[in-house]
């Protein structure tokens, strides 16, 4: 990834349909929860293979994301970025058009194996096409025209209750046309990127770079600080609002399921919104360490008021609102200012392979323990245990950004790296 200089105009128009891409991207992602009850009731699957569905995503992961950031860096994002999208609309019409479970969980794994590294290459657009400035915006937009697909996909039963009236299949084919779409908005970008290069005579510059072991590792201690924060407060978000949250809300403060989904939604909804404004204004301000670490210092407060407080629901999820608007706002383009341009693939990368493991082990530790406790609507202290490890891992996050912050985040310190 090289910082490149195309008219402003161009810039705008890549940042545009990246984020087109991501919007198709994220609504493929969370496409299997709307149908988990028709695939259910019609196929005949169980609640572990529907989980399957999900879990392959994240495995491969584990491993292969770091190959993916090594691709981007040597490859480029624009040539990884078409592939990947490419790789990924193939996953999303095996999941649609598959005869058995085993062709949909090898589409699922496709589309995983495709869209985390596509993930990467994305950040790695914006931070090439907006290194001067923008990038904690463009970057903010981007992913909130993601957060958008994700709220879609949550209101597709609503919006296109036809398809869902006839089955698993048509809501899962309205998937791969959104795959469809962000490819074709990957495709233009790819082709608008190779003019740039030609006209700027980038060509020899952003030819593949080599790859070299040994440097794998070898970031400073503010990558560090943002890796450990990244795996903490992705692993806490992740696992407790995609997954034991609404029953969370059923369970302890009284909600029933509808209202219970509602308040989950609000958080995804706020994001859609308040991550640009949060980017727009740590590119203002020139400033990101402190943003970062008041979006983290503000994970264990939420969890603290809703699990101490039962009528603090509508506060705790502001808080988190908040967070989880405000963090991604700020990590990637941080991200993209503490590593040189051309590694910055290999270290989003790294931060993902352990974030993938991260989300994956929280969700384990998580269910463990409300089955130990026997958490349950007769038992809503059997929660507690959960929300106690939640609440440890956001606070060692929170002071991992305190002291990033307090190390490479220093007002002197972000203002030279932006001149
Ligand atoms: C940019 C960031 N994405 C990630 O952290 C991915 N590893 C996981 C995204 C899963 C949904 N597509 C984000 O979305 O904040």
């Amino acid at each position: 990834m090289n910082p490149i200089t195309p008219s402003r105009a161009t810039a705008w128009w890549i940042c545009a349909l990246v984020a087109a891409a991501l919007y198709g991207n994220y609504y493929v992602y969370d496409s299997i929860g709307p149908v988990a009850d028709a695939l259910q009731a019609q196929r005949g699957f169980s609640d572990t293979q529907v989980g399957l569905l999900n879990a392959v995503y994240s495995l491969p992961n584990v491993v292969l994301i770091l190959l993916g950031g090594v691709l981007v860096d040597r490859f480029g994002a624009a040539k990884v970025t078409l592939g990947t999208a490419g790789i990924c609309l193939l996953g999303a019409l095996l999941t649609a058009l598959s005869p058995n479970f085993e062709g949909m969980v090898a589409g699922r794994l496709l589309f995983g194996i495709g869209a985390e590294t596509f993930g990467i290459s994305t950040l790695a657009v914006l931070a090439e096409y907006f290194a001067g400035s923008n990038v904690a915006f463009t970057m903010g937009l981007a992913l909130s025209l993601g957060r958008l697909g994700s709220y879609s996909t949550d209101m597709s039963p609503t919006w296109f209750p036809h398809a869902y009236a006839q089955g698993w299949q048509p809501p899962l084919l309205i998937a791969a046309a959104m795959a469809a779409a962000s490819f074709a908005a990957a495709a233009a970008y790819w082709w608008i990127d190779r003019r740039v290069s030609a006209a700027a005579k980038h060509t020899a510059e952003k030819q593949a770079q080599p790859f070299v072991w040994r440097d794998l590792l070898h970031f400073g201690k503010a990558y560090w600080y943002l890796l450990i924060l990244c795996v903490l407060w992705y692993s806490v978000i992740l696992a407790f609002r995609s997954t034991f949250s609404i029953k969370y809300f059923q369970h302890v403060h009284g909600l029933d399921l509808a209202a219970a989904g509602e308040m989950n939604s609000y958080v995804f909804l706020a994001a859609v919104f308040a991550t640009p404004a949060f980017g727009w204004l740590c590119d203002r301000v020139g400033r990101y360490a402190p943003f970062l670490a008041f979006g983290a210092v503000l994970l264990p407060i939420s969890l603290a008021v809703m699990a101490l407080s039962r009528s603090g629901l509508w506060v705790s999820t502001a808080l988190i609102g908040v967070s989880f608007s405000l963090v991604p706002a700020v990590m990637w383009p941080l991200a993209s200012k503490v590593v040189a341009p051309n590694r910055f693939g290999t270290a989003i990368g790294l931060m993902w392979v352990v974030q993938n493991a991260g989300i994956g082990g929280a969700n384990l530790v998580a269910g463990w323990l409300n089955t130990r406790a026997g958490a349950s609507a007769q038992n809503p202290a059997g929660y507690n245990d959960m929300m106690w490890f939640f609440g440890i891992c956001s606070v060692i996050g929170a002071v991992f950004a305190l002291v990033l912050w307090a190390t490479a985040g220093r007002k002197d310190q972000e203002l030279a790296s932006r001149a």
